[in-house]
């Protein structure tokens, strides 16, 4: 391993840290190379929740990512950002476990934009905990879009220079979304041609370059039964067809519309035989996440597609309702560590 990948702390009302520590006393060949930016004082309670009664893993402050690459297994290297005043009760809203998660992600993508670490791995963080903290940098929605903005800045981009798009994947699916943080009203508005196409475009670009051959996108349709020929909504055949004839124009591999309630199937890998489809397009945020999220929980990873680094994340947020109770299960978290190895290694990071 060339460079270390950075684990960002995440909302520490929430289960992050305690996956995070999961993950290092469970997985130390898997974890080997990786830290924390985050509080160390979050991490040792979670390490002593987590072992509760035991020695607890032992938590090493580091000053450069460069030095994780040279902790012993089964020791949680953390590189210290920002601080809290004192800890944050588990299961809570807190502005400054907000702020603390901001400053965490925010540090580790300017690593990555300067090349100093391979990856970003980021723990969940809570979105209302985000905007509680009013400070700057947690005006965005969510990661993605925070890292989006982090990008263009230090490329000298305007934001729509800088598209991104969310994926979800586990071993049986892989779901691109047209739209990602917006209400269900706005996620209709953003049906247009120029945002198909694009998340068309970025789907093909990332997968190519993740499967080495052009990826099987399947669209999901808007409407029921993909609109029925018109009778149920003409989405499909207005704006969704014309950009599926466009991306297919440039050489994609797209088909559809399909509709959406029988496409996630069609397109569902099982052991030893693929799916028909290597993707799903969908329209917005619950069309795609539903299917992925009823798979388990515990499988899938969230990609950042379209954006100048590597970043993954666990598919599952914060958790408050099971916070500090032990019981957080860290697979999702290190399937985004191993996918984040994955796809740095393929582009030489
Ligand atoms: N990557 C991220 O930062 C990310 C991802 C998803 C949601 N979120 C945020 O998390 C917050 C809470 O979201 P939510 O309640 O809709 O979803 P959630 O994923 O936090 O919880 C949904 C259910 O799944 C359970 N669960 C989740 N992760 C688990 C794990 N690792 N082990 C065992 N059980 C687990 C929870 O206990 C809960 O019952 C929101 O603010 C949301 O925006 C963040
Ligand atoms: N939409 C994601 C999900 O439900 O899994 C989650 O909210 C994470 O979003 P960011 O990666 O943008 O924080």
């Amino acid at each position: 391993m060339k460079k270390p990948i950075a684990i960002t702390l995440g909302d520490c009302a929430g289960i992050g840290p305690e996956i995070i520590a999961k993950a290092f006393r469970d997985a130390p060949e898997l974890t080997r190379g990786c830290f924390v930016v985050g509080d160390v004082a979050t991490l040792r309670r979670a390490t002593k929740l987590i072992d509760a009664g035991a020695i607890p893993l032992p938590v090493a402050l580091i000053e450069s990512p460069a030095e994780a690459l040279n902790v012993p297994p089964r020791c949680l290297p953390v590189l210290q950002i920002g601080a809290l005043a004192e800890p944050v009760p588990f299961g809570r809203l807190s502005a400054e476990a907000g702020k603390l998660a901001a400053e965490c992600v925010t540090w580790a993508a300017q690593a990555a934009l300067r090349g100093e670490i391979a990856a970003l791995v980021t723990a969940p963080l809570n979105k209302e905990a985000l905007a509680l903290a009013g400070t700057p940098g947690t005006h965005y929605p969510g990661h993605t879009e925070m890292l989006q903005a982090l990008a263009a800045a230090h490329t000298h981009k305007a934001l729509a220079e800088m598209p991104v798009r969310m994926m979800l994947a586990n071993d049986e699916l892989r779901v691109v979304l047209v739209s990602i943080h917006v209400s269900l009203r706005d996620a209709l508005e953003a049906v247009t041609f120029d945002n198909v196409l694009q998340t068309l475009r970025i789907a093909h670009a990332a997968l190519s370059a993740s499967l080495g051959r052009a990826p099987r996108i399947a669209v999901a349709g808007l409407n029921p039964h993909a609109g029925e020929g018109g009778l149920f909504g003409r989405e499909e055949i207005d704006i969704i067809a014309p950009a599926i004839a466009a991306a297919s124009a440039l050489g994609l591999q797209v088909s559809g519309p399909f509709a959406p309630d029988t496409v996630f199937m069609r397109a569902r890998a099982k052991p030893g035989q693929p799916g028909e489809f290597d993707a799903v397009l969908a329209m917005y945020h619950d069309q795609g996440l539903i299917p992925v999220k009823y798979l388990g929980v515990e499988q899938g990873v969230n990609v950042t597609l379209g954006l100048p680094l590597v970043r993954t994340s666990p598919d599952h947020g914060t958790a408050f309702d099971i916070a500090g109770t032990g019981q957080a299960d860290a697979s999702s978290l290190l399937a985004a560590i191993v996918m984040a190895r994955r796809l740095s290694q393929l582009q030489n990071l």
